[in-house]
């Protein structure tokens, strides 16, 4: 089946490929005739592994759910949507009855390969609620509509809900700190329910990346009780719920007055901390110690305009990271990652992941590192241009929540006594919550098998 059209600039990922011989090949002039994103759809081989091209013609992850309105029709015994036949395997591993799905656990309850292999159909019938099937095995199955034109529909399509993509994304430089994304704590006082505006403020991060949360009473209870609400906190080797102060108790700049540059947090773990909180409590018989964000997507989308090459080359390398300040720590992730990673399936940029001072090697081949260096110059200028920054000084009462896998954070030296508490949440469990309150769960499970 030829690949899907790639209209724009690519780089290539190849499974198996040791990570240093992996390199996008409009890196290597020779086997690049005309500019990379001017060259057709193409299915690269490399060794044994076959990398195919990503997409990436709009690498911004966003997306409205649009359940098209394919034919679907039974055909020499194949059920076919949009004139294409699905899988009888796929149909009848993907049975929702309640003797294949549990009803409650949502777990698929079929052993899969107890299927035969030749499984077919013996009756299908169509009907505007969708497809019922009789199976060769004597069972009987009923396929919502909306399953099956999901199932049919592209990759971006489908993975909207997979991903839970915003309608739509806003990229925002120092212009962001006219009118910032704010929600506000429901005083305790009011006679409304004490629950935060979940579904607003979730929505604000998932499209701006990060979200003020103001009238928030300045303690760690209320702090952590806030974050709670959306998920549970992360543990790390710093503790759960965080309040800390210059006091190196962990052996962390964080934990100290200097100046830190835009970063993004646990670049060291497999799986980086997706929220990240900070609740400035108290700064006393002192000065300074702003907070600065910078949007790592619009940083990305600028590179991506500006140096394809280089996106590709942040795209494809991967680096190492480490925590090892604290006594008998040394923590780092179980592989390498890229600056900026995508999504398999659909291109769509998923991760920044920054953090000059958390790094470790750089998985190339040491002559070879030149190159990435290069590249990483170029984001790293982005990054530091001031239009590119939001510096805001936080108060007390109002809790700053960004998407860590998106926004970098940063400070500005400081003296005197400062006071910040917070905490990190995981990336899966705020996303999910982001889907149930704004898509619901109905919505979320009927495209579980299609996503
Ligand atoms: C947030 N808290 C103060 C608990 C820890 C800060 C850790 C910062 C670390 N260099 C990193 O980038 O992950
Ligand atoms: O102290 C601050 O405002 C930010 C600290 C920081 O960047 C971090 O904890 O990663």
């Amino acid at each position: 089946m030829p690949l899907p059209r790639i209209p724009f600039a690519r780089f290539r990922y190849a499974s198996l490929t040791p990570s240093w011989a992996r390199q996008p090949s409009c890196l290597q002039p020779r086997h690049c005739a005309k500019p990379h994103h001017m060259r057709r759809n193409s299915t690269y081989t490399q060794g044994n592994s076959q990398a195919a091209d990503i997409r990436s013609n709009s690498i911004l992850p966003q997306g409205r759910v649009v359940i098209p309105d394919y034919p679907i029709e039974i055909n020499d015994r194949k059920v076919s949507v949009n004139g294409k036949d699905l899988p009888n395997i796929w149909l009848r591993d993907n049975c929702q009855c309640s003797s294949c799905m549990h009803p409650d656990t949502k777990q698929r309850m079929l052993d899969t390969f107890t299927i035969p292999q030749d499984i077919a159909i013996n009756n299908a019938s169509v009907s505007d609620h969708g497809v019922r099937i009789e199976w060769s095995d004597n069972h009987s199955s009923l396929y919502p509509r909306a399953l099956l034109l999901q199932a049919a529909s592209p990759p971006t399509q489908r993975s909207i809900i997979r991903l839970g993509l915003p309608p739509t994304l806003t990229l925002w430089g120092s212009e962001i700190g006219h009118a910032p994304p704010i929600e506000h704590h429901p005083s305790p006082s009011s006679s409304s329910s004490s629950t935060l505006p979940l579904a607003a403020i979730l929505s604000k991060i998932r499209t701006h990346g990060f979200c003020y949360i103001d009238a928030t009473p300045p303690t760690p209870s209320a702090t952590s009780a806030l974050l709670t609400q959306i998920a549970f906190i992360r543990p790390t080797h710093y503790g759960a719920f965080y309040d800390f102060t210059s006091d190196l108790s962990s052996a962390d700049t964080a934990y100290t007055t200097l100046a830190l540059p835009a970063h993004t947090d646990t670049t060291y773990f497999s799986d980086p901390a997706g929220l990240q909180a900070f609740h400035l409590l108290s700064h006393t018989r002192g000065a300074g110690g702003a907070s600065l964000l910078v949007d790592g997507f619009k940083a990305a989308s600028d590179l991506h305009a500006a140096d394809p090459a280089a996106y590709a080359v942040l795209s494809s390398v991967n680096v190492h990271a480490h925590a090892s300040g604290n006594r008998g720590i040394s923590i780092q992730a179980h592989r390498g990652f890229p600056v900026l990673q995508h999504d398999g399936a659909t291109g769509a940029l998923l991760q920044v992941r920054w953090n000059t001072a958390d790094r470790a090697g750089v998985e190339l081949p040491v002559h070879e590192a030149g190159r990435w260096y290069d590249a990483a110059r170029k984001f790293d200028a982005l990054l530091k241009k001031r239009e590119n920054e939001y510096w805001e000084q936080l108060t007390p009462g109002r809790v700053l929540v960004f998407d860590n896998w998106r926004v970098l954070h940063g400070r500005s030296a400081f003296t005197g006594e400062r006071r910040v508490c917070g905490g990190y949440v995981n990336r899966d469990d705020w996303i999910s919550k982001y889907k149930m309150v704004t898509m619901g769960q109905e919505k979320v499970l009927a495209h579980l098998a299609s996503g």
